[in-house]
């Protein structure tokens, strides 16, 4: 089974102040999606109504056309997975995984296994006495095995090490090849994570700042470097996010998919025509005023 789930002009609101601000979205069941945003975007507020954590002040979440939140047979196929201190759990791990696995319709056990053992979990060592970094893969675990069809990891991750992390990552574009479903990955650690993503969603201040394919945004995106008046001449009339300046040499990023005939003149007139990362773009999009480069 997979799970469509439309989000429409949602509010979240903590007195006057809106956590999100009508946010919509449509979130395709096969999908992997990076949700971006930088410290207080609303994220975790976002994630917890797909869980039906919470329910909107205003708005809308339909999961397959019905309405999700406290829809008792809906909720079962969400898994929501987040940075959770697990220090009153007294059960061992096993126990632990059993009873997840009880009220998970789609859990895996032999896969659970599998990755117990990958990420060298101690089976028989009390949930509680885990570290920080051990219980974040036991949230990953949790997350992963589930094979839910809407998979929510709300920053599972960042009390993993390098390493750790990477096998997370491997496992979940394998997983999510088997048994493709809606995974929504919460990170600011966009440039390693980019590549998982085939679609991004950036937050901002409760807004949905964008949606859209990875690969789309970063056609869309350049740096254009060179002699600083020939890059302004270049630029002009384009979106641009940011602007560095270093002597008589000038690197402007935009968000303008450039021609064929500019890429031309771009080469004639020297200029250097670079990629943009996903990191790049959240970065220079969420600037605040005062935080801009040199210009
Ligand atoms: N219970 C609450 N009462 C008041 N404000 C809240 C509450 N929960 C969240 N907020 C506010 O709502 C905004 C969004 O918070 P949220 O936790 O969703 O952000 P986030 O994008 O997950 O951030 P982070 O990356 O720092 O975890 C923040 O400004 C936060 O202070």
């Amino acid at each position: 089974m997979t799970a469509d789930i439309v989000i429409d002009q949602v509010s979240v609101k903590y007195k006057k102040f809106h956590a999100l601000d009508r946010v919509s979205l449509k979130l395709d069941g096969e999908k992997i999606y990076g949700l971006i945003g930088r410290n207080g975007a609303g994220k975790t507020t976002l994630l917890s109504l797909l869980a039906s954590f919470a329910k909107p002040d205003e708005g809308s979440i339909q999961m397959n056309g019905q309405p999700l939140f406290e829809n008792a047979e809906l909720m079962q196929r969400v898994t929501c997975v987040y940075e959770k201190a697990l220090n009153d759990e007294s059960e061992k791990v096993k126990t632990y995984l059993e009873a997840i696995a009880e009220y998970k319709p789609d859990y895996d056990t032999d896969y659970a296994m599998e990755l117990v053992e990958l990420f060298h979990l101690p089976l028989n060592k009390p949930v509680y006495k885990l570290s920080k970094g051990m219980q974040s893969v036991l949230n990953a675990i949790i997350g992963l095995a589930s094979r839910s069809p809407i998979t929510i990891f709300d920053e599972t991750y960042s009390g993993m090490d390098a390493p750790t992390r990477e096998l997370f990552y491997q496992q979940v574009l394998e997983d999510h090849a088997r048994y493709p479903r809606t995974m929504i990955l919460s990170t600011h650690l966009v440039s390693e994570m980019d590549y998982l993503f085939e679609e991004a969603v950036i937050l901002h201040k409760g807004k949905v700042l964008l949606h859209e394919p990875v690969d789309a945004v970063l056609e869309k995106g350049a740096s254009i470097t060179g002699a600083a008046e020939l890059v302004d001449e270049f630029v002009a009339g384009m979106h641009q996010i940011h602007t560095q300046k270093l002597g008589g040499t000038k690197s402007v990023m935009v968000i303008d998919p450039l021609t064929e005939e500019q890429l031309v003149r771009a080469a004639q007139s020297g200029l250097e025509i670079g990629p943009v990362s996903l990191q790049d773009l959240f970065i220079h999009l969420t600037k605040e005023e005062g935080q801009h480069g040199a210009k």
